[in-house]
């Protein structure tokens, strides 16, 4: 992966352990909202991720590109292949239970990507200082051992909820986020 200082963890940068109360092995992540682009199971046109941790470590993900999500005539958009790659960078992060949202992202593009391919995503953590999470992604062409297609890493920074209540829709996320007070 080519990739800036920005996303690269600093020395003694620690990785998480997945003992840290996050989600079993085996656990299947769910959406955080309907209507995301990424993985809301509401959206029409959407990448409709559905992420599973197998070790509760990393997380894997299946997209596969439709006629929407074209650049190209029958190639995925660069910018889809991004967005699917912040999302299943989000929902790695997500393992940490905190808030995160993309601070960088940095993508390469190795492989064009055919409407009607399944793209394997999987992200995992490279190392947490302070509210700074560093993270990496990659998409393979048809099986999880299948060639790279897309890389990413990211810089994703912690937020807390108060973030998305006072720049988005509060009663979207009461709605969705039964644990969220709208006035603690
Ligand atoms: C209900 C749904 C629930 C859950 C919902 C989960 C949704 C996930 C969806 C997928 C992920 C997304 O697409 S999220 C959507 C896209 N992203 C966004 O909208 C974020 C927009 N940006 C922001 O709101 C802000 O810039 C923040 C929060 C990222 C940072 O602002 P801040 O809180 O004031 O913090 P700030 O001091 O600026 O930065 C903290 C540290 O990070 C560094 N830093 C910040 N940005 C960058 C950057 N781009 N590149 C390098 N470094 C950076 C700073 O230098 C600093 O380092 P130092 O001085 O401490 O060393």
């Amino acid at each position: 992966m080519t990739r800036s200082s920005l996303t690269t963890p600093p020395a003694g940068a620690a990785v998480p352990s997945p003992e840290a109360g996050g989600p079993e092995p085996g656990t299947t992540l769910g959406s955080h909202y309907s209507r995301c682009f990424g993985c809301g199971t509401e959206h029409p046109t959407g990448l409709h991720l559905a992420a599973r941790t197998p070790d509760g470590a990393t997380v894997e993900a299946e997209f596969t590109v439709g006629e929407a999500h074209q650049g190209a005539p029958r190639l995925a958009h660069g910018g889809v292949l991004a967005a699917a790659m912040d999302e299943v960078i989000g929902m790695s992060v997500y393992l940490f239970r905190k808030p995160y949202v993309t601070g960088r992202l940095e993508t390469d593009y190795l492989l064009p990507v055919p409407v009607g391919t399944t793209l394997h995503l999987r992200a995992w953590c490279n190392g947490i200082v302070g509210r700074k999470a560093y993270l990496e992604a990659e998409g393979r062409i048809g099986a999880p051992d299948g060639p790279v297609a897309v890389r990413a890493a990211a810089l994703f920074i912690e937020v807390d909820m108060a973030h998305f209540a006072e720049h988005g829709d509060v009663a979207a996320i009461a709605a969705e986020h039964h644990d969220y007070e709208v006035n603690p």
